[in-house]
């Protein structure tokens, strides 16, 4: 009788695998991180081999550490760095380029063109999203342009794109599947929302063969078979989503009007807007939480969603680009140094800044800056901007739901700080829930698989396992959160098309 399920969650700096039991505990858990390229300023790659070795690699370790067999596998969801492009060769499956990851500005050119032609209203209306390089479609474009004999190849079938989670499949099951699922869909700019198909039109304008692409699926179906040779016997591969929205599953928010935000390199507020697709007035998203049901008949449940860029890649910075700590747990101490941030204030936006702006030319600020500023400072301006951009998010959340959420649920590698779950809570004057799995992501992943075999039987079942580690109540005064949050908004606007040619 197999007693786990097992999440393969493969993040921006980090593979991860996580065995859970029954009860939705982690049974044992494995991570590596892989190399970040920056090819020029602005520009961020992931080598493919990196992905699938790491990723295998921590896979069998997991296994491997709870003493667990193929056979003890009830089924093994997949989460995954949404948008990240790859494109590979069908018949080898050899990557044509590394992957062009989501944060990239690579293809800010190509985003300006079609806002030049007014294309950007029909890539609206369609997807649900705004032209922004962080999207997968224009990186395919840019591939199909820019790499030899690509664009002849993917002309006569011989190419395939894929985001991580169909790239992995890809090769899990020895090139035998190429499937995604809707909300991954949902992020390549490709893909119309409302008909829940490839978008021929934006298909055209961007010159991508429909051959390239992958079938899409509900979020928690089996999809195919993992080669017996990676894990000594098969394993049923059962569930896909986006790590936003399978953390977004594993915070049980499976009622209109629930939110979480999760806490990584970047933050990204889904809210579940139930069968409404909530066209944004306020900068948002609108994208879809999950695609359940039969492949013939999904039901889609649609989200909003706020995506900040640069949050915990903001605290890496302070690790390896000013060596001001060694790990980026010691944020947390450098800024307790400092009883407040003593006027200063940064402005993390290394790669522009997303919602609610959306200004590719945005560049990294601070301000404030005085003969007595220490790094203590800095570090607490660091944690704090995160905050800053939570609010900015939830408050264009409510906008244009209106919805006011009364406590907001956390997850991600950066919830361990407390200092930034008090501030966040401080900033926004509502409570902030961090619940004892803070791994949601991975969660979701199982949780998606698990019930495609019935591992797990329903949603209801669900939610009952979700606890509550801490709640942090806000403690600040209103005057005080209110002066803060104007003084971000004067920063921001100085840090707004700073880059523009
Ligand atoms: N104690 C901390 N305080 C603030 N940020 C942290 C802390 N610990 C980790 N982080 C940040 O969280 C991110 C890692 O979280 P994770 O959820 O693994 O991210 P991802 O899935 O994007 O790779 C890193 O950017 C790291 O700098
Ligand atoms: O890998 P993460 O956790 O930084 O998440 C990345 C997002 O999916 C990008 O949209």
């Amino acid at each position: 009788m197999a007693r786990f399920v097992l999440s393969l969650d493969q993040g921006t700096t980090s593979s991860r695998a996580i065995l859970f039991n029954h009860e939705g505990n982690i049974v044992s858990i494995d991570q590596e991180e892989f190399p970040q390229i920056y090819p020029k300023p602005g520009e961020v790659e992931h080598n493919p081999e990196d992905i699938w070795n790491t990723q295998l690699r921590v896979a069998q370790q997991a296994l491997r550490k709870a003493g667990a067999r193929a056979s003890d596998i009830a089924a093994l969801g997949i989460t995954n760095q949404r948008e990240t492009a790859v494109v590979w060769e069908k018949s080898t499956g050899r990557p044509v380029h590394n992957a062009i990851v989501w944060q990239s500005r690579l293809t800010v050119p190509i985003c300006d063109e079609l806002k030049e032609k007014g294309f950007d209203k029909e890539i609206r209306a369609r997807t649900g999203l705004v032209t922004d390089a962080y999207f997968s479609g224009t990186k395919v474009k840019w591939i199909l342009d820019n790499v030899q004999g690509a664009r002849e190849k993917a002309e006569r079938g011989e190419l395939l794109f894929g985001n991580i989670d169909t790239f992995l499949i890809w090769r899990l099951t020895r090139g035998r599947v190429h499937i995604t699922d809707y909300t991954n869909a949902s992020r390549t700019l490709l893909f119309n929302i409302y008909e829940k198909k490839w978008d021929e039109v934006i298909l055209t304008e961007l010159g991508i063969p429909r051959s390239m692409l992958p079938t899409v699926a509900p979020s928690s179906c089996v999809y195919g078979e993992t080669d017996p040779e990676f894990f000594g016997g098969a394993i049923k591969i059962a569930g896909i989503a986006g790590d936003q929205q399978a953390a977004t599953f594993g915070q049980v928010c499976y009622e209109k009007g629930m939110a979480k935000n999760t806490y990584g390199t970047g933050c990204f507020m889904l809210m579940n807007t139930g069968t409404e697709a909530i066209h944004s007035k306020n900068g948002l998203l609108t994208t879809i939480a999950w695609g359940l049901g039969k492949k013939e008949k999904p039901e889609i449940t649609y989200a909003l969603e706020g995506s900040i860029f640069v949050t915990g890649a903001a605290v890496q910075w302070l690790r390896d680009g000013l060596h001001a700590i060694r790990s980026s747990v010691e944020v947390e101490s450098l800024a307790q140094t400092e009883e407040n941030n003593g006027g200063v204030f940064l402005v993390p936006a290394f790669v522009g800044l997303g919602a609610p702006y959306w200004d590719p030319y945005a560049r990294g600020t601070i301000v404030g800056l005085t003969r007595g500023t220490t790094m203590g400072h800095i570090a607490r301006a660091t944690v704090e901007s995160i905050s800053y951009q939570t609010r900015e998010v939830l408050e264009a959340m409510t906008a244009d739901s209106g919805i006011e959420a009364k406590t907001l649920r956390v997850d991600g590698g950066a919830v361990v700080n407390n200092l930034l779950m008090q501030f966040q809570a401080d900033i926004l004057g509502i409570a902030v829930q961090r619940p004892e799995i803070a791994e949601t992501t991975a969660l979701g992943a199982a949780y998606l698989a698990g019930l495609a075999v019935k591992f797990w039987h329903s949603q209801q079942e669900l939610s009952k396992l979700w606890a509550i580690d801490r709640t942090f109540e806000p403690r600040m005064s209103a005057d005080e959160r209110e002066s803060l949050y104007h003084d971000w908004k004067r920063a921001v606007q100085r840090s707004l098309g700073w880059a523009k040619p």
